[in-house]
């Protein structure tokens, strides 16, 4: 199991996009950025595209895990992995033909990653997922930041952990949507691997602290349902 802490610049100060990501950068900062694409159909909110991921990408060596909530992720979501992301995830409610995607986005160099609705079931998607390295389980409706976790998606990464522990799948299981020092402990538990965090990491007076303070509760927890953990 890994303990990736991935903090979601959708809470950072979009004005100074660099300085904001220099401050969670360092030996215990973030192991992937999560990059919220909203294009304003898929989700009722607008945030940013290509042209900005391109920027980020000469800005920083942080691992860019874009997550697209879009329309037509068919056309787009290669266009990322050619960005230079390093995970691509698209949604499952949006996405037509999901095993090309995955070959698409991963032919350009880049991990795929397929996203679950709060609503949308994992069995109905795990024919599909065997062609993707990343499962993001939404944590909250997709669109907006500061919302509050929903427990009730701890059974759906209990069960993709189970997958992965025996086998039928190989994702990275990714929490995302209210995840804070009080609810990330109860999604390590449950078996989760890589935990987004935007307003609990750019509202903390230290953002740096915070990404090391949530990964500590993940180790701690992990270190309880699984005494000897893989380095993350
Ligand atoms: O995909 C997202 C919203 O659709 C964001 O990544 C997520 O909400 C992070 O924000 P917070 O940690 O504040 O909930
Ligand atoms: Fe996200």
């Amino acid at each position: 199991m890994a303990s990736l802490i991935a903090p979601s610049i959708l809470s950072a100060d979009f004005a100074h996009l660099a300085d904001e990501i220099a401050a969670v950068t360092g030996p215990e900062g973030a192991d992937w950025l999560h990059v919220d694409v909203m294009d304003n159909h898929f989700v009722p909110n607008l945030t940013l595209g290509l042209p900005v991921v391109q920027s980020l990408r000469a800005a920083t060596e942080v691992p860019l895990d874009c997550h697209l909530m879009i329309e037509d992720p068919d056309r787009w979501a290669v266009g990322y992995a050619e960005a230079g992301a390093h995970n691509v995830t698209v949604h499952a409610e949006a996405v037509r033909d999901p095993i090309s995607v995955a070959l698409d986005i991963k032919a350009a160099g880049a991990r795929a990653g397929l996203s679950l609705k709060p609503n949308t079931p994992l069995d109905d998607w795990v024919e599909a997922l065997r062609e993707y390295d990343t499962l993001l389980v939404m944590t909250v409706e997709p669109g907006f930041g500061g919302q509050s976790f929903m427990p009730e998606m701890l059974d759906k990464v209990r069960r993709a952990r189970t997958m992965v522990d025996t086998g039928h799948l190989t994702v990275v299981v990714q929490v995302d949507g209210g995840i804070n020092a009080d609810t990330v402990a109860a999604a390590a538990e449950a078996g989760a691997d890589c935990f987004v965090a935007g307003s609990a990491v750019y509202g903390a007076a230290d953002p740096l602290r915070a990404v090391a303070a949530l990964r500590r509760t993940v180790l701690q927890a992990q270190a309880v349902t699984d005494p000897a953990p893989s380095a993350g």
